[in-house]
């Protein structure tokens, strides 16, 4: 990175846990990064396993940063938005993770004008294998827009949306779709053990099939999805035997549903939020 801005995280949960843990592996200085988060376990975690700046109280954190990410969950947003609207944010960057509550409604909350990045990441931040969807619905400059995409770009990769629908899309393709996988893996892990399987071993195969599935599709971008089962599913074979199954349970359709009733949540928390 060529910017190390000091940053600070208000609220450290999983998310705040998984982009520090990509940010200090990547090179980010620790002493650069603050989190606050009213009980201390959570803190006291991330300063002995990342050495960063840790506080009780939003505000102060807020104020030693020159970038701000908010990372509560979206039903706190306002409280904590309007508490630090006492503060001048008007030379600072805000950046928020927060699913479903839309650009404009922070303007609201501060009171204030700001300059706001909305993003979605996921956590394999941890393991620099994010996927951060990013919008903002104001024209930044070119250090604020370096920033942002060195900042997330240092946990994974990044793609901007030009419209702020898009960012729900992000969220049912990338931020919610890890739990899916992790749902199949779980389901495979509950069959092979009924089967017999020693768990670990169980573990240990569905997890090498799942990266190597998502290295083959990362590697062979002439190749569809569609294209790549083709080629594992001999005629009259095993894996056309297990596909014919998924297919007449209409795993597609419920994908489909699934994934549509991701953006729907969205789109309703942005009328709850
Ligand atoms: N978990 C995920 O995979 C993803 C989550 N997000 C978004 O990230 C945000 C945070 O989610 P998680 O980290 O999963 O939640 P979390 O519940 O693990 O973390 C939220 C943290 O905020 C703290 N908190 C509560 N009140 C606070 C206050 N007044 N001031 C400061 N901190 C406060 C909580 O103690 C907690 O540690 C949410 O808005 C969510 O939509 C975005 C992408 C992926
Ligand atoms: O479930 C949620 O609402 C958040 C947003 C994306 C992943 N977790």
């Amino acid at each position: 990175m060529t910017q190390y801005r000091r940053i600070a995280f208000i609220g450290a949960g999983n998310m705040t846990r998984a982009i520090i843990s990509g940010m200090v592996s990547s090179g980010y200085p620790a002493d650069k990064i603050y989190a606050s988060n009213p009980s201390q376990g959570k803190l006291d975690d991330l300063a002995a396993d990342f050495g960063i700046n840790i506080n009780n109280h939003n505000h102060a954190v807020t104020q030693a940063a020159e970038v701000i990410v908010l990372s509560v969950k979206p039903q706190l947003m306002e409280k904590v938005c309007t508490d630090l609207a006492q503060l001048d944010l008007s030379q600072k960057l805000v950046i928020t993770i927060a699913a479903g509550i839309e650009a404009h409604r922070y303007q609201d909350y501060f009171g204030q004008p700001i300059k706001l990045v909305r993003s979605m990441p996921n956590t394999p931040a941890q393991l620099g294998l994010a996927l951060t969807g990013l919008y903002s619905a104001q024209q930044l400059n070119d250090e604020d827009t370096g920033y942002c995409n060195e900042l997330m770009s240092a946990i994974g990769k990044i793609t901007w949306v030009e419209q702020e629908q898009g960012l729900n899309h992000v969220i049912a393709c990338a931020g919610s779709s890890v739990a899916y996988f992790f749902l199949f893996a779980d389901a495979m892990q509950q069959s092979a053990a009924k089967m017999g399987c020693d768990p670990e071993q169980a573990r240990s195969m569905i997890q090498q099939a799942m990266l190597g599935a998502a290295q083959m599709l990362s590697h062979n971008s002439d190749l569809s999805a569609e294209q790549l089962r083709l080629n594992v599913t001999s005629k009259g074979g095993t894996t056309h035997a297990a596909i014919e199954r998924f297919q007449q349970g209409e795993l597609e359709t419920l994908v489909d549903q699934a994934m549509q009733d991701c953006v729907a949540r969205a789109e309703e928390m942005a009328k709850q939020f």
